[in-house]
């Protein structure tokens, strides 16, 4: 655990979440409590003020109801800033109240622990269609960005795959399928909803940004159009390094979802993508370092009971390794890595890189967790293709 004037952060498995609340409860915080998780694709979040918790979001649970599901997170990791919260007082119930009977309720099996059985089973009230599609949802907390409103209907193209764009929206209300397509068929990979980001982080690097999937609404869709200026801004004062850890994060999501297409139309060559690569890191690593690519390819893969699924194809200029403002899922815990002999690594300053997360603006912040949570969404869909894209 860390403490400093600003933040406390740590591991759910060594101060667990009704220790947490008691202890911003008792020192009257006023802030944010990030809760992460590694089967949910999204951060539970705690609205504090004055040591109260006002408000929660968890999944597509918001107020008490959130704040309670947050009990069944017992692993993870936790981080809490003192910002100024608007959140108006929607939880009513004492601090002490809500840790008894969120406790109590754990014990009685009232609230479920979350994991890799629970992660992403979605109910039908989310969906049109009744599919079992994970579904991507974010707080949606930076409404200064949006500079205006679109509506589009049921049916309708919001982006279309190979077309170019570089603007970057949210989804304020509604669904959208994200669809790749191959020269067969579009391969449904996973549905946005509510606070999602649409756009990628390539774009914020260049003019001439292709986009990589075509998003169709499912339903009435609400987009609010954000201040591309002032986020291209706030990324091009980034320093190059952090900067190329989030192009680095984007080329991830791009492969993952290469490899759910893979899967899709049975492509997916294992041997050969391993061929001539040896073991670097194990699934399950304890090792908290991370590395700048220097020389040579690296493979990550998570390995399941199926046999293991690649997930990304790193290379000189990439990051690999464990960073904990970037939680896609993968290694150390989530996956394995596999390295050509020639590979060169260098070493990470991690806390430099905490300290730019933090120092970031808000909106750079939220694009580069919702990056990190499709990546970690992406990614159990790839490794269980079939039950999640299974019609009820
Ligand atoms: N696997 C995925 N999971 C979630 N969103 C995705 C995925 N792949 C692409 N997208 C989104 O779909 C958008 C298509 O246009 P962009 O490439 O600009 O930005 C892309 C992302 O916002």
């Amino acid at each position: 655990m860390t403490v400093d004037t600003s933040a406390l952060s740590g591991n759910l498995e060594f101060l667990t979440l009704p220790d947490v609340l008691q202890l911003l409860h008792t020192n009257t915080c006023s802030g944010i409590l990030r809760v992460k998780n590694p089967y949910t694709p999204t951060p539970g979040v705690v609205y504090f003020n004055k040591g109260a918790a006002v408000d929660a979001l968890a999944e597509d649970k918001s107020g008490i109801e959130a704040l309670y599901e947050l009990f069944g997170w017992v692993e993870g990791t936790f981080t809490f800033s003192t910002e100024k919260v608007t959140a108006s007082r929607v939880i009513k119930a004492g601090m002490m109240e809500i840790i008894l009977d969120g406790t109590r309720m754990l014990d009685d099996g009232k609230i479920a622990k979350k994991g890799p059985e629970e992660a992403f089973i979605q109910d039908d009230q989310n969906t049109t269609d009744g599919s079992n599609l994970p579904v991507v949802r974010r707080p949606i907390s930076n409404y200064s960005y949006v500079l205006d409103e679109e509506e589009v209907a049921n049916g309708k193209n919001i982006v279309t795959q190979g077309r170019h764009g570089d603007w970057i929206c949210v989804m304020l209300d509604g669904y959208a399928d994200v669809i790749r397509q191959t020269p067969k068929d579009g391969v449904t990979i996973t549905r946005l909803g509510p606070g999602s980001l649409i756009g990628n982080i390539s774009s914020l690097m260049s003019t001439k940004s292709v986009r990589t999937a075509t998003l169709v609404a499912r339903g009435r869709v609400a987009l609010g159009v954000l201040d591309m200026q002032r986020i291209h801004t706030e990324f091009s004062i980034l320093t190059p390094k952090f900067r190329s850890i989030a192009v680095s994060l984007d080329k991830r999501l791009r492969q993952a979802t290469d490899t759910v297409v893979d899967i899709h139309l049975k492509q997916l060559n294992v041997k050969e993508v391993l061929a001539g690569k040896r073991l670097l890191m194990e699934q399950g690593s304890t090792d908290e370092q991370a590395h700048l690519i220097e020389e040579g390819d690296v493979c990550v893969v998570r390995k399941t009971k199926k046999g293991p699924i690649p997930l990304a194809f790193l290379e000189k200029g990439d990051y690999v390794g464990n960073i904990p403002c970037i939680n896609t899922g993968h290694e150390p815990s989530g996956a394995a890595l596999y390295a050509t002999e020639d590979v060169k690594l260098a070493p990470l300053d991690l806390e430099l890189v905490q300290q730019e997360y933090d120092e970031a603006s808000p909106m750079i912040r939220a694009i580069l967790d919702h990056v990190a949570a499709c990546v970690s969404v992406t990614t159990l869909i790839a490794c269980d293709f079939e039950k999640m894209t299974r019609k009820r």
